[in-house]
């Protein structure tokens, strides 16, 4: 068996969490510990969307506007008073007489941070598998124009495996817009087969056991070696996309962008209940903004990462920490009865930002 090797220590990475979140002084104005869109909601999922939107509030954020389908919209209104929910239906993202309508659509992205795109999007019938992907290149362009974060989830990897428009901005990406350096994609583990298939004509058959790592490695965070075997499938596929950051679900959340890979096996739920990867992308959704404001601040320097580095690796690792250590404090309260409302009630960063500090 490996060893699996560490290079980050724990404890840096855990000062570095530390500092990804920006300092709450009393003198803020609305909006700015984060903005997000969540771009989801259909006829079938309404829980979705809305579980990534009150996360990202819950993980620290201030606003956050959920683009739904019209039928889906007032239910998630329904859900929380705390959501701004926008319909948007009935355009047909490849006719050029629907210009204004889409302008109309994209300038309801002005002034957010970060677009996550595809919790709860749906997939299912010919118009939407048609028009989606249209919808989201359209989106997604525009956000990467006003310097938004993305992060993309559940039925976006769909789509990127379907759409050759969706792909094309990964694998052909338009230096300006620099899309894959400005996203993290949640994949679990039939989500990352789906991009690995549309990627590699090879199947996806690892060689190494999530539960070997697991029981292997001493720490709960940290960084592993590029050469280990455990390394090589997300760094592949990170690759791939030009750099895209992505952060596999599993037993062991294994994170990289290609060049340097993370680990997270933080306790979390043992329960499984549906909802937790819409919490995650939520989660992420308000630290990738959180790591472009590091970047940007000349005086916050990182222990684990240089500034030419990749600091979405950071918001990963510790949207990954975050959410776990939620999901474990539910599922001690609740245990077989854990339901998700449960881990957003027990969303309590503060508290868990503090137990990460005094264990260092
Ligand atoms: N309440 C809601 O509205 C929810 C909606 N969701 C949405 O539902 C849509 C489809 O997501 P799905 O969860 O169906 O699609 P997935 O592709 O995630 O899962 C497909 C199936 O694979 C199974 N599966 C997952 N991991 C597995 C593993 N390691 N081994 C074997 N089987 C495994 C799952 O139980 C599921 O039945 C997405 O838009 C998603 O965002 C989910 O986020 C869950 C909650
Ligand atoms: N076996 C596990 N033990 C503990 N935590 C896990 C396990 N598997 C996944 N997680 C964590 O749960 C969160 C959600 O991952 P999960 O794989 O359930 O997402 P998902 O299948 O996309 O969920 P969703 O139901 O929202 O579609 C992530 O933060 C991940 O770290």
């Amino acid at each position: 068996m490996e060893t699996f090797a560490t290079k980050a220590t724990r404890s840096s990475l855990v000062r570095d969490i530390l500092k990804l979140f920006p300092k709450l002084g009393g003198v803020g104005h609305k909006g700015q510990s984060g903005k997000l869109v969540v771009l989801g909601g259909s006829k079938d999922y309404t829980g979705a969307p809305f579980y990534a939107a009150i996360s990202s509030i819950r993980a620290g954020g201030d606003l956050c506007k959920v683009l739904a389908t019209a039928e889906a919209s007032p239910i998630i209104k329904g859900y929380s008073p705390e959501l701004i929910v926008t319909p948007y239906d009935e355009i047909d993202f490849s006719k050029d007489e629907s210009q204004e309508k889409i302008d109309t659509l994209k300038s309801k992205l002005k002034f957010y941070h970060t677009l996550v795109m595809g919790c709860g999007l749906g997939i299912d019938g010919e118009m939407k598998q048609k028009n989606d992907p249209i919808m989201l290149k359209q989106l997604m362009t525009h956000a990467a124009e006003t310097n938004m974060m993305l992060v993309g989830d559940a039925d976006f990897c769909h789509y990127l495996k379907s759409s050759k428009i969706v792909m094309d901005l990964y694998t052909s990406p338009d230096e300006a817009l620099r899309i894959p350096e400005r996203t993290i994609l949640t994949p679990n583990i039939m989500e990352f087969k789906r991009i690995w298939n549309s990627l590699y004509s090879e199947d996806y058959d690892p060689e190494y056991s999530l539960i070997d790592l697991y029981e292997s490695l001493s720490e709960d965070i940290g960084e592993l070696d590029l050469s280990l075997s455990i390394s090589q499938d997300v760094t592949r596929v990170a690759n791939s996309l030009n750099g895209a950051t992505i952060l596999k679900k599993g037993l062991v959340d294994i994170i990289s962008d290609g060049n340097r890979v993370f680990y997270v096996k933080t306790k979390g739920s043992l329960k499984r209940c549906g909802g937790q990867g819409d919490v995650l992308a939520g989660t992420i959704g308000t630290y990738a903004y959180y790591a472009k404001l590091v970047k940007e601040n000349e005086e916050t320097v990182l222990e684990s990462f240089t500034k030419e580095e990749n600091p979405l690796l950071l918001a990963a690792v510790a949207g990954s920490v975050i959410t776990r250590m939620a999901c474990s404090a539910a599922f001690e309260m609740k245990g077989r009865s854990l339901a998700l409302p449960d881990i957003l009630e027990n969303y309590r960063v503060e508290e868990y930002l503090e137990s990460l500090k005094s264990s260092i």
